[in-house]
């Protein structure tokens, strides 16, 4: 965890090894508390200089650490030892001094950074400040301006700029260790107090009561809410007014505050969801580590639109060569124009030359043929992208990838006029397409894994967020606001205005609310949307009640409001009214107000009052109500690619950390029961049916038989050593499986994967222990799987982590226990533990893995190679097909309403018959399991008998 060597016979050379950012875990504080020890007890050792391996210095604490208690010495006296000690000490600074790392850097007696290292106290952005004495030290160092603008935003700085401010003592070029070694024997023998930052006086500036008025001024507007700000600032307030020590205390007070906060909880689930997006997976077992991208230097973007020139610009400023293609040649010079004043502008900015090189303009197809990837951006509407997409089939070369843009359209349709239907796929850009960091790239039923693969990689390229998910009207994102939209409409019909909707939303930490939102995105493209899908307009037959639409609850307000030509800002009317168009300042108008009433009595709705927690719970929990049947749809792999959705696309508040895990920290329980309630309230709106109720009376008392069987069948679970070290495992009611096996998003949040009934999971560790037999029972096979099991259990544990924080979601690992040989199924009632066959690398008949989304990268890569096949099955769908959104998708679709003529069309396909239920991972595998007598190696653990 950290190197000690002696080099040039009297610098201690000290270089932490935990990769991949050498972050400061306990076993590396340990190092270096050894460490700095024994470098200063050597006295041979004149000086000490501490960089990090593989050049990167050190990226903070661990902060998969602050899930658990804290382990291991603490930090502060750690670093306190460095500052203290008699014998200079240099911080070697390459890469990222980052967090905890950035404070190691300022208990060190001098620093030096290469040019190209980032430095920063990021710690706000997870909800915390910086503990280890930043909060004092930096201000200490480069003033209280400067410090407290760092250490509220969490912005890194460049190594110049660090060392303008003072922080940093030298930068160079070459590699910051050798320069440090040299720099660390010049010190020797100079006076080491002026360079112990604890001793500076704070320079306090006159105003510092203004100056930090303002900042929590700032903080407040920029992040509504929010805590970690305002605690930094009074942690920089208390470095200005307090001597050192009081001022570390009062740090480690507000840390105390903010650690264990659901903020810092749900900020920190953000920074791993992103992350774990990045790790994609399809329900075919293809996955980001065993699936290997092409190589994209060209590409042709169709379609010089909003969102067509945004992605021209994000490819141009990544060094790819971009053929833009319009129709005409009035918007082909309309677009080329556009687009070099955006990369111009992009550039300048940056402080960059703008790429413009790389890109072409034309008005043919024909100059397509060689470009290795088409993103198609042109007008949402079916028939015209299929035009597009046979072209392109004929025009581009055989291996050329051909993308659309699209927001919600059916990609597999537009695969299917090609001549190359695995080599298309969604890429799904949020508008404006240079500036949203969000890609849904979307996996058809028959693109290829290279395909997405490619897809994904390009949107790293550009800076995306991107995330894999499924092909169904709306994809992920926009499905879900669906009913979002709904909900707040159907409030305003109840008796709430668009203001105090509005609020309740910001008071939660949207930074608009939905109607403010749908006033900028534009009201008349959901307007159109609505009337294309025969919701609104003409077309409606006019014996249909005028708020229901296909039996359910429909709300025309919004189709009102458009008829007045209100589209919003940039009409000056809207939901709200506006100086002028274009104008953002919204103000409330009387004319909705009227409206509403004028509605309300023509429907004869007695308005009543609508609380905000109302507008919270209904708004809220039907978004992660609809987040949980796109799991259970497979069109999104994880709950975390929800959240980073709708983080990245829909400005949902990172404090809060998505509507998944906002779900969760409210219980899911909760959620479901609320929901419940507004179900019965409004029994006409199907999205308010929590997933839970789709279940009759009936059904209801044959699963509660099951839940006794369940239960006694966990209870003498309980005890078992291979299930007590894992600390989010949890036991699954209603499989009667003891323990889910599947690293699922239900486990994620506690409960079971069942189809369409959410069943508790009861974490074992709560559960009555149950001795485990000391010597095999008659039974043997099933003490000697018993006993393999634990083994293998215990050989895999360390990686078996605790969850980010305690209260977040639950990760279930156990999954890992079967990857090797076993999976499981229940034969004949029982719980079977079925040894796999073994791969016959050489037969295209090997069966697929069970469950493959579920493996470890490391073992499913050998394993992929062979059962993978190159064109995927995609996650199963029932497309229907979509009603169009918008050119400028993502933003701009919140004016959307899709129409979801075939959703939801097997809820009754409940599984009451005990057996596992569709869609239900052992379900899944089609290898020999499916009859039990044929399986090589069959094993049935009768699990009553065995413990
Ligand atoms: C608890 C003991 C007492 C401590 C007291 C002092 C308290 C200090 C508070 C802190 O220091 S909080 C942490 C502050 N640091 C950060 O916020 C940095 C977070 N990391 C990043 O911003 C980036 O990861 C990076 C360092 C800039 C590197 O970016 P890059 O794009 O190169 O890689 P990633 O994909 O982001 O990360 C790779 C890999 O590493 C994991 N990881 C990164 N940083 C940390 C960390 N600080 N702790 C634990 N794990 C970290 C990341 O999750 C990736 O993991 P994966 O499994 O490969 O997805």
């Amino acid at each position: 965890m950290a190197r000690y060597e002696l080099v040039k016979r009297s610098v201690a050379l000290i270089t932490l090894t935990n990769p991949p950012v050498n972050a400061l875990s306990s076993p590396v504080r340990h190092a270096i508390a050894n460490s700095m020890e024994r470098a200063l007890s050597d006295p041979k050792v004149r000086a000490v200089v501490i960089c990090g391996e593989n050049g990167r210095f050190c990226g903070g604490a661990d902060i998969r650490e602050f899930a658990g208690p804290l382990r291991g010495p603490p930090l502060i006296p750690v670093l306190e030892a460095i500052e203290a000690g008699d014998k200079p000490v240099v911080a070697a600074i390459e890469g990222m001094a980052l967090g905890g790392g950035f404070e190691l850097a300022l208990f060190c007696h001098y620093r030096i950074a290469q040019s190209k290292a980032r430095l920063g106290l990021p710690e706000v952005t997870l909800g915390i400040l910086p503990a280890a004495g930043g909060t004092q030290r930096l201000p200490r160092l480069i003033g209280i301006p400067a410090a407290l603008e760092m250490i509220t935003t969490g912005r890194h700085i460049s190594a110049q700029e660090a060392l303008k401010l003072g922080i940093v003592d030298q930068v160079t070029d070459q590699n910051a260790c050798e320069t440090a070694l040299e720099f660390a024997l010049k010190a020797v023998g100079k006076p080491l107090s002026p360079r112990r930052v604890s001793t500076l006086t704070t320079p306090c500036p006159p105003d510092l009561d203004a100056l930090l008025e303002a900042a929590t001024m700032q903080v407040k507007k920029k992040t509504p809410g929010v805590m970690a700000p305002l605690a930094c600032i009074q942690a920089v307030r208390a470095a200005a007014t307090m001597p050192y020590s009081k001022g570390m205390k009062q740090e480690s007070e507000l840390m105390a505050t903010l650690f264990n906060s659901g903020q810092a909880r749900a900020l920190q689930y953000c920074f791993f969801a992103q992350r774990t997006a990045g790790k994609w997976t399809l329900p075919s077992g293809a996955q980001w580590n065993n699936s290997k991208p092409r190589e994209i230097r060209s590409a042709a973007v169709i379609g010089l639109g909003t969102m067509g020139r945004g992605i021209v610009v994000s490819l141009a400023r990544v060094g790819i060569s971009v053929i833009a293609v319009e129709s005409e040649k009035k918007l082909l010079e309309n677009g080329r124009q556009m687009v070099i004043g955006m990369l111009e502008r992009d550039a300048k900015r940056r402080g960059v030359s703008a790429s413009l090189n790389l890109l072409k303009f034309t008005l043919s197809l024909q100059d397509l043929k060689d470009v290795d990837l088409v993103i198609e951006a042109v007008f949402e509407d079916m028939a015209l992208k299929k035009r597009v997409f046979q072209e392109l089939s004929k025009v581009c070369r055989p291996g050329t990838l051909l993308c659309t843009n699209t927001s919600g359209l059916d990609v597999d349709a537009l695969a299917g006029v090609t001549d190359r239907p695995h080599l298309v796929a969604g890429m799904h850009f949020f508008s404006p397409a240079h500036v949203m960091k969000l890609l849904e790239v979307v996996c058809g039923p028959r693109s290829s894994s290279e395909t997405i693969a490619t897809a994904m990689s390009l949107g790293k390229k550009m800076g995306k967020v991107s995330v894999a998910v499924g092909n169904c009207p709306g994809f992920v994102g926009n499905r879900m606001l669906k009913p979002y939209l709904d909900q707040a409409t159907f409030l305003l019909e109840e008796g709430a205005t668009p203001e105090q909707i509005d609020k309740a939303l910001e008071d939660f930490g949207f930074a608009m609310g939905v109607f403010r939102m749908s006033d900028l995105a534009g009201l008349d493209v959901g307007w159109r949307v609505r009337k294309e899908s025969g919701l609104t307009g003409p077309d409606v037959d006019p014996k249909n009640p005028p708020r229901k639409r296909q039996g359910r609850r429909y709300c025309p307000i919004p189709d009102m409001v458009c008829e007045q030509g209100r589209f919003g800002q940039k009409t000056g009317r809207g939901w709200y009214k506006y100086d002028k168009p274009g104008d953002t300042n919204a103000k409330p108008d009387p004319l909705i107000q009227n409206l509403l009433e004028t509605y309300r009595s023509r429907y004869g709705i007695q308005p009543r009052n609508i609380s905000d927690q109302e507008i919270i719970e209904r708004c809220l929990f039907v978004l992660a109500n609809e987040g949980f049947r796109i799991l259970e749809d497979g069109m999104a792999a994880r709950p975390e690619d929800i959240d980073v959705i709708y983080l990245f696309g829909y400005a949902f508040p990172r404090h809060r950390g998505g509507p998944m895990f906002y779900a969760s920290m409210v219980g899911l329980e909760r959620v479901l029961e609320r929901l419940e309630h507004y179900h019965q309230a409004h029994p006409d709106v199907p999205h308010l049916e929590p997933i839970t109720m789709a279940y009759t009376g009936a059904q209801k008392a044959l699963k509660s038989d099951k839940l006794d069987e369940a239960q006694a069948l966990a209870k003498s679970c309980a005890g078992r050593p291979d299930f007590l070290p894992c600390d989010g495992l949890s036991i699954c009611a209603t499989h009667s499986h003891g323990k889910c096996f599947k690293l699922h998003w239900c486990c994620h949040l506690g409960w079971c994967h069942c189809k369409y009934v959410y069943q508790p999971m009861t974490n074992v560790a709560q559960l009555p222990s149950t001795p485990v037999p000391a010597a095999p029972s008659d039974c043997t096979d099933t003490i000697d799987l018993s006993i393999s099991l634990t083994e293998r259990f215990l050989r895999i544990s360390p990686c078996f982590l605790p969850p980010p924080c305690p209260e977040s979601p639950k990760y279930c690992n156990i999954a890992e226990l079967f990857i090797d040989d076993y999976i499981v199924k229940r034969i004949n009632g029982k719980m079977c533990y079925v040894q796999r066959p073994p791969i016959h690398t050489e037969a295209p008949s090997t069966p697929p893995q069970i469950n493959p989304a579920s493996l470890t990268p490391q073992k499913q890569h050998t394993e992929d190679k062979q059962t993978v096949e190159e064109t995927v099955k995609g996650p199963k769908m029932g497309h229907c097909s979509s009603p169009s959104s918008s050119e400028d998708s993502g933003i701009n679709a919140l004016g959307g309403h899709y129409l979801e003529s075939c959703e939801e069309e097997s809820e009754d396909e409940l599984s009451t018959d005990g057996h596992s239920s569709p869609g239900s991972l052992w379900d899944q595998d089609e290898c020999t399991l499916l009859s039990p007598s044929k399986s090589i190696v069959e094993i049935i653990e009768n699990i009553e008998t065995t413990v």
